[in-house]
């Protein structure tokens, strides 16, 4: 007992007897291996261990087991993870041979200050979103939690994974590698992703061929949203700024969709019942209750939020409503603001736009996901439309200054067809 050498926490499997007996998921880059059996019996719970134990010492793999410190002793694991109402860490400590590795469940700043205390080795934040693995108690942290709850480190040189999310030292997950059919590229895909985090060094996708292949992938889904923008014409709430009302508008309807810029609290609940999409930007901040209550329901509705934080870091007012507004909903895409006001608006819009659409051609329907649909690809391919649509308007005759090219640039919008977005959108991966 007790794994010789720096524990490498970055992708961490929860997994019980799912994973045996090939292990393929070990294969695909999967770092450390909690075994957690919640409902065999101890002779069954020990095999199980055994075998996990065979199988990742084959990879220099850490295996720790979940709760039952009397398993671990049993068959020699390199340490435990213990909840909050399991043993404390430190009287697991005290019972486990030197040098075994500890871990410990925290959802709380007080949580993290005893695991501390406790001389834990790593701590699991979470959860980070929902899971559908087991029935939760806990409060969900989001983003914001995970940080609050991290704060209580404190300079400590306790490690950190995140459980249901990702981030920190590592990302400890269960479905996402074991209610895969194919395990092993699963875990491949979340190492590659893991590593990119982590490593300056590594390509966020993973190799140039594979890249290039996203890119082109990326460029057909962009036209495939166009198609359906134009079939479905979904119904896009905008609260935005006053400044580019009527311009969101008429992108909106130039792409194929509908607008409603409505702003009233009370009518929140209703418009998100029929909108495919909501964008909030801020740039003219006033009544805020409209839009904490819009975001509220939408999410609740599993829809897009795109929020366009115009000028964020401008005004102490604007950088507090929007710590205000993000705790109290969860966007979808959150949109950089480039300095110039009107296309940066725009933008915003047609990201709502092909969000809603990526939204309607959406199959993640499993509760866990904050929204349908891949929300990456949509924010992409609104660029892309504006993008081409643009250089498209900029070359046009009849465009003599910026007040031509704002027509031009929505007639590009309403003549922009899929064939063009493959034709001239061009996306570069960097790593
Ligand atoms: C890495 C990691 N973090 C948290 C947990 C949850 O453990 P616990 O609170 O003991 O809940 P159960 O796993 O017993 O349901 C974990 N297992 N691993
Ligand atoms: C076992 C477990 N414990 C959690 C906690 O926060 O205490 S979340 C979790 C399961 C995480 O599974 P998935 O990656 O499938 O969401």
């Amino acid at each position: 007992m007790g794994f010789k050498g720096p524990v490498d926490y970055s992708l961490y499997l929860v997994t019980g007897r799912e994973l045996l007996p090939s292990g393929a998921a070990i294969k695909g880059g999967v770092t450390i291996v909690q075994v957690r059996e919640k409902t065999t019996d101890t002779g069954e719970f020990l095999k199980v261990a055994r075998k996990t134990k065979e199988i990742c010492h084959k990879y220099s793999i850490p295996v720790l087991i979940n709760d039952r410190v009397d398993i671990a002793l049993a068959m020699g694991a390199d340490g435990v993870h213990v909840g909050q109402s399991d043993m404390p860490a430190r009287v697991a400590r005290q019972l486990l041979p030197p040098g075994s590795i500890v871990g410990v469940s925290t959802n709380t700043p007080v949580d993290v200050t005893a695991a501390i205390a406790d001389g834990a080795d790593y701590i699991g934040v979470g959860p980070i979103w929902n899971t559908q693995t087991k029935v939760n108690h806990k409060t969900l942290l989001g983003p914001r939690g995970a940080g609050v709850v991290l704060n209580a480190l404190q300079g400590s040189s306790m490690r950190a994974v995140a459980i249901g999310g990702r981030g920190l030292d590592g990302v400890a997950v269960v479905s996402a590698i074991m209610a895969s059919r194919q395990p092993r590229e699963a875990a491949r895909e979340l190492s590659n992703i893991v590593r990119a985090y982590t490593s300056s060094s590594l390509p966020v996708f993973s190799g140039p061929s594979t890249a290039s292949l996203k890119a082109l992938g990326i460029i057909q889904a962009a036209a495939g949203l166009l198609a359906k923008i134009r079939e479905a014409g979904p119904l896009i709430h905008q609260i935005t700024n006053t400044v580019v009302v009527n311009q969101s508008a008429n992108v909106t309807l130039a792409l194929g969709a509908s607008p409603i810029m409505a702003t009233a609290a009370s009518e929140m609940e209703d418009l998100s019942k029929v909108s495919g999409a909501l964008l909030i930007n801020f740039g003219t901040i006033g009544d805020k209750s409209g839009i904490l209550e819009a975001g509220r329901w939408v999410n609740a509705r599993r829809n897009p939020v795109i929020f366009d934080p115009v000028a964020v870091g401008a005004t102490k007012y604007r950088f507090e409503t929007s710590q205000e507004l993000m705790n109290a909903w969860q966007a979808s895409v959150i949109k950089g603001n480039p300095a110039e006001i009107g296309s940066g608006c725009i933008v915003g819009t047609s990201v709502a736009v092909f969000c809603a659409a990526a939204n309607l051609v959406g199959e993640n329907d499993a509760e866990q996901y904050l929204v349908k649909g891949d929300m990456f690809v949509g924010a992409i391919s609104g660029i892309l439309a504006i993008t081409v649509a643009s250089e498209l308007a900029a070359t046009r005759e009849d465009v003599k200054g910026s007040g031509t090219f704002l027509p031009a640039l929505i007639d590009e919008i309403y003549n922009l067809t899929p064939e063009k977005i493959i034709d001239r959108a061009q996306i570069e991966l960097h790593p």
